[in-house]
């Protein structure tokens, strides 16, 4: 059997006194999207900081295709294959939204290059919608275009994993059917997947099963219908979630 693109075997996250991450330990296969979900606190991103190298663990291990992950530098996990957006959107002043793209390859996993780059990273702005902004600058692009950017600059570097951190929150209801479509996409592309995500219809419909987290520690896994049905996953979270994105529906 290969190994998972992605293992995390009890791993933990201490800030001074809060535990984070408590001993969570899950996989993702190849080409699976992963939900990871879990109240407002409950460590989804400090987990996804945890794989792309941002933070260090307190303890455990995190293994990309078998390749030990913590510890790296976030650069070095990038070339080993983790490509991601930030939940508070980065892009790069001062460069252009395709220089912004072609940044991506250049640092990412596949390490592309000259006119074959500048060619793909021009394919992947028309993929996420921003055909024809090449010469832009991003700082003056809105926020949904912005996000639109990030995702085009983590699939310039191929990435074996593509971590998403609540890439669709603050989309209007029209552009949230566009980016779901968008992220369907990439799942029938066969790319490997980590979804952090409060939307739960994009959840049900995107995801082959979640892991839901609350207060760090690792509470549920399996298929989204089944996990969105346990009585503790509803306590917990399920409430909490539907309730905005009701709100949020107006
Ligand atoms: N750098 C840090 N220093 C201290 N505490 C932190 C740090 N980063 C996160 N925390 C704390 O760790 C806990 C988990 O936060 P995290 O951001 O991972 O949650 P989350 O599930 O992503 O929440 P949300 O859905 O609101 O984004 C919170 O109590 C948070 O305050």
């Amino acid at each position: 059997m290969t190994a998972p693109v992605l293992q995390a075997e009890g791993v933990v996250k201490r800030f001074g006194g809060l535990t984070a991450v408590n001993a969570v330990s899950f996989t993702v296969a190849e080409h699976e999207v992963l939900g990871l979900i879990g109240p407002n606190g409950s460590g989804k991103t400090t987990m996804i900081n945890l794989i792309s190298g941002a933070l260090t663990p307190s303890a455990g291990t995190i293994r990309l295709r078998g390749r030990p992950l913590s510890g790296l530098r976030p650069d070095r996990v990038a070339q080993a294959g983790v490509g991601r957006t930030f939940q508070l959107v980065r892009v790069l002043p001062g460069l252009s939204v395709l220089e912004n793209v072609m940044a991506g390859g250049v640092f990412g996993h596949r390490r592309a290059w000259g006119p074959a780059l500048e060619a793909e990273a021009r394919t992947l702005l028309q993929r996420v919608g921003l055909g024809g902004r090449e010469g832009e600058a991003p700082e003056q692009l809105t926020y949904i275009d912005q996000k639109r950017l990030e995702l085009a600059r983590a699939l310039a570097g191929d990435p074996a994993l593509l971590l998403l951190d609540e890439w669709l929150a603050g989309l209007n209801p029209t552009e949230l059917q566009t980016g779901i479509a968008l992220i369907a996409g990439l799942r029938d592309e066969g790319r490997t997947i980590i979804l952090v995500e409060h939307v739960m219809h994009a959840i049900r419909s995107l995801c082959d099963r979640c892991v839901v987290m609350n207060s760090g520690s690792r509470i549920a896994e399996g298929p989204p219908a089944q996990v969105l049905s346990e009585p503790e996953v509803v306590r917990a979270y399920l409430g909490e979630a539907e309730e905005e994105e009701r709100e949020a529906a107006g």
